[in-house]
């Protein structure tokens, strides 16, 4: 794998008494969409203002291509540290038209070879034909699309996007989120993108980064992260998941929804984490009673309950009524354990 663009490390920041970023570190790489997810509050917006340095570091440091940006006692001014910033609410010059947008950052060259390098970048977001347009005339996806290349006009190594497509309707998101992701790719910049989206950030991340409480619980590529989670807290972040408790014995978890083999994992108490995906109606599973049913679109969720636990699953076909007595098994390929203190 190539040298990361940026690293961070040891990254902290109070407020008080109250740690907001506890000891971070990240790599970024070039060419590579990082994700950084986390619940509001986690710490995400003021770790990405770190990099961009509109917030000082009191611990740790930040290192881009063989250079210190930034640590307790030094700060790189945001405009020298080669890193772009694209904003929630995109933040486009009002008095600048689009092409002066995307040009203002690219002051050290000719005005008229200014205009051209804009040009070019707005026909990648294909744009070029709104180039004399004012930002308010342009709809929320173009603006955030205009933003996008003004930060990537300047050719900065690091390019950092903070909840990108959160103005977006659903509709326009997808299409901002293809068209944004070709745009950067093409610049080869290392992204960061603070997202609280889990699918946003698992279908766009190359890596994704999971935060809690100001730390990074797990980075690893979509898949790992998702299905091998590190804790019952980076599930959660990463979409519905639910804690049965478990017993192992012997290599085997008992759970109210019946057995299933732990190879490895230590005698005791445990957690068994389920996604929703995971557990399914069986005439070899567990016996359980029907307390809830509710239509989901592709799916019908239902709510079963054995031996004092609930669960839910998804099926298809008729649904099962309430009080009806099911079998229920356990993906157990899928579900995960963790220790239960
Ligand atoms: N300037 C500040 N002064 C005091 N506390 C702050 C300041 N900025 C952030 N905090 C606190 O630090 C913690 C982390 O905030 P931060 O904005 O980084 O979280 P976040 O994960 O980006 O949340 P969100 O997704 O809601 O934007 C929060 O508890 C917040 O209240």
């Amino acid at each position: 794998m190539t040298a990361p663009a940026l690293t961070v490390r040891g990254a902290t920041r109070r407020f008080g008494a109250r740690l907001a970023v506890d000891g971070v570190d990240l790599d970024l790489r070039g060419g590579r969409i990082t994700a950084l997810l986390g619940a509001s509050g986690c710490g995400k917006s003021t770790l990405l203002r770190m990099i961009a340095g509109l917030e000082p570091m009191d611990g740790g440091s930040i290192h881009a291509e063989g250079r210190l940006l930034a640590d307790a006692a030094h700060s790189t001014p945001p405009e020298a540290r080669g890193v772009g910033l694209v904003f929630q609410d995109y933040a486009l010059f009002p008095h600048l038209n689009v092409a002066g947008n995307v040009a203002f950052g690219l002051k050290d060259r000719p005005r008229a070879e200014r205009l051209r390098v804009a040009l070019e970048w707005l026909e990648t977001v294909h744009l070029a034909d709104r180039a004399d347009a004012w930002p308010h005339m342009l709809s929320g996806g173009e603006q955030q699309r205009v933003a996008l290349v003004r930060a990537l006009a300047r050719r900065p190594h690091t390019v950092l996007l903070d909840e990108p497509f959160s103005g977006l309707d659903r509709h326009l998101k997808s299409e901002v989120r293809q068209t944004l992701m070709g745009a950067l790719r093409a610049a080869g910049a290392a992204v960061l993108m603070v997202t609280h989206d889990a699918e946003e950030a698992l279908l766009m991340a190359d890596d994704l980064a999971l935060m809690d409480k100001g730390r990074i619980l797990q980075t690893g590529v979509p898949e790992e992260a998702y299905l091998r989670p590190v804790s019952p807290a980076a599930a959660r972040l990463l979409g519905e998941a639910e804690l049965l408790a478990a017993e192992v014995r012997a290599g085997m978890a008992t759970t109210a929804f019946g057995p299933m083999p732990a190879p490895g994992a230590p005698d005791g108490p445990a957690w068994v984490m389920i996604r929703p995906g995971d557990a399914f109606v069986s005439t070899e599973g567990a016996a359980a009673t029907v307390v809830d049913v509710a239509f989901g679109g592709p799916f019908i969720e239902v709510k079963v309950h054995a031996a004092g636990q609930t669960l839910r699953l998804r099926t298809t076909g008729s649904p099962p009524s309430i009080g009806e007595a099911i079998r229920v098994a356990l993906d157990a390929d899928r579900v995960r354990l963790y220790p239960r203190a």
